[in-house]
């Protein structure tokens, strides 16, 4: 874009920077998680737009992944258009991606832990992703194909700990229109074609077809959808930590919930439970597997053995289900927030 040359303001840039607009924390300085794709870019262009306009500074953080040929050039370019944005500081970040739980997921881990990083030494209030509401139909699509419960399927939060997704009211088409408005260069990552991934399946081949036999609303639909089970899914959370407070003892070198107890739970509760006693305890995140693996020394009881899962060891004894930690501990499950 010409630096002199102000857009228009087309419908789709006043939607975008409305949603900016909305989700701007009072003050402090914020930092947007920039591609240099569609989403990010609008949402960086917004974000430098509204966040003079309210007091607040922002800048911009580049992860080069290192994984693809030329994303050093891709990286540069991305900070260069942040900086002409009028974004400051932006500053890129070279990680190493390392192989846990697939190549998309080891990128994703690494990119946050980078993003945290850059936040924590720059103090920032906040970091702005650019998910859009196709993301988070997509996500939903993903887990119901998966047979996820509410926890997965009520997709990505609009804001957690540091980070903001601005845009998960917006659609993708809206952010590509927005770059074409503004006369944004977008990078069109080669990964976001590539059918090997199921979520561009789902992206180019199963949303569409929804579309088109069930009404042009289904995106918002599967959104909505996220939302309320995300506060069916709090809701139970939040009896789940009221009744640890309630239930969990202190034992030697662990925590113990009594059996009685989680017996009497509904499976939702009884799962919350054992997953938030370990998690505040022992600071590990089970998967669903290990979280079933646990309740059923509780519902299917035939005098098994004690479970290790990496990091805590389980056993049913005296009436209490026991937990202590082995000291190798690592996350295990993953963090919903994250794992986006
Ligand atoms: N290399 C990166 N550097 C910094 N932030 C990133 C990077 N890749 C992704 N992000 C952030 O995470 C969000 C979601 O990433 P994802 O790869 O799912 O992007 P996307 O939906 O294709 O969005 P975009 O159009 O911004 O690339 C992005 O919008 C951006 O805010």
């Amino acid at each position: 874009m010409d630096p002199d040359r102000r857009p228009r303001l087309t419908p789709a840039i006043a939607d975008v920077r409305r949603a900016v607009r909305a989700a701007l924390p009072a003050d402090g300085l914020i930092l947007v998680a920039l591609s240099g794709g569609p989403d990010s870019l609008a949402l960086a262009a917004a974000t430098a737009f509204e966040a003079p306009r309210a007091g607040v500074k922002a800048g911009a953080v580049i992860v080069d992944h290192g994984l693809q040929q030329g994303s050093a050039d891709v990286a540069a370019a991305a900070a260069q258009q942040a900086r002409l944005l009028g974004l400051a500081p932006v500053l890129v970040r070279t990680v190493t991606v390392g192989t846990g739980g697939g190549p998309e997921s080891a990128a994703r881990d690494a990119r946050y832990a980078a993003l945290a990083a850059v936040a924590d030494e720059l103090d920032a209030a906040a970091v702005l992703l650019g998910h859009t509401l196709d993301d988070q139909a997509e996500t939903v699509l993903l887990g119901l194909a998966r047979g996820s419960g509410a926890t997965s399927l009520q997709g990505m939060p609009a804001e957690a700990g540091l980070y903001h997704r601005p845009l998960l009211g917006i659609r993708r088409s809206m952010t590509e229109q927005f770059c074409v408005d503004s006369e944004l260069e977008v990078w069109n990552d080669p990964q976001n074609d590539d059918e090997a991934f199921t979520r561009v399946r789902v992206r180019h081949a199963v949303l569409p077809v929804l579309e088109a036999e069930l009404g042009p609303g289904i995106a918002e639909a599967l959104a909505r959808t996220a939302g309320q089970l995300r506060e069916d899914a709090d809701a139970l959370d939040h009896f789940a930590e009221e009744m640890a407070e309630d239930f969990a003892e202190i034992v030697e070198a662990g925590i113990a919930l009594p059996v009685k107890a989680l017996a009497a739970q509904p499976p939702a509760l009884r799962q919350r439970l054992i997953r938030f006693v370990v998690a505040s305890e022992f600071h590990l995140s089970l998967s669903r597997a290990q979280t079933l693996e646990i309740s059923r020394l509780v519902t299917d009881w035939h005098g098994q053995k004690s479970l290790d899962v990496p990091g805590v060891k389980v056993e049913r004894r005296g009436g209490r289900i026991v937990f202590h930690a082995t000291g190798v501990g690592e996350l295990t499950g993953h963090d919903p927030i994250l794992e986006h």
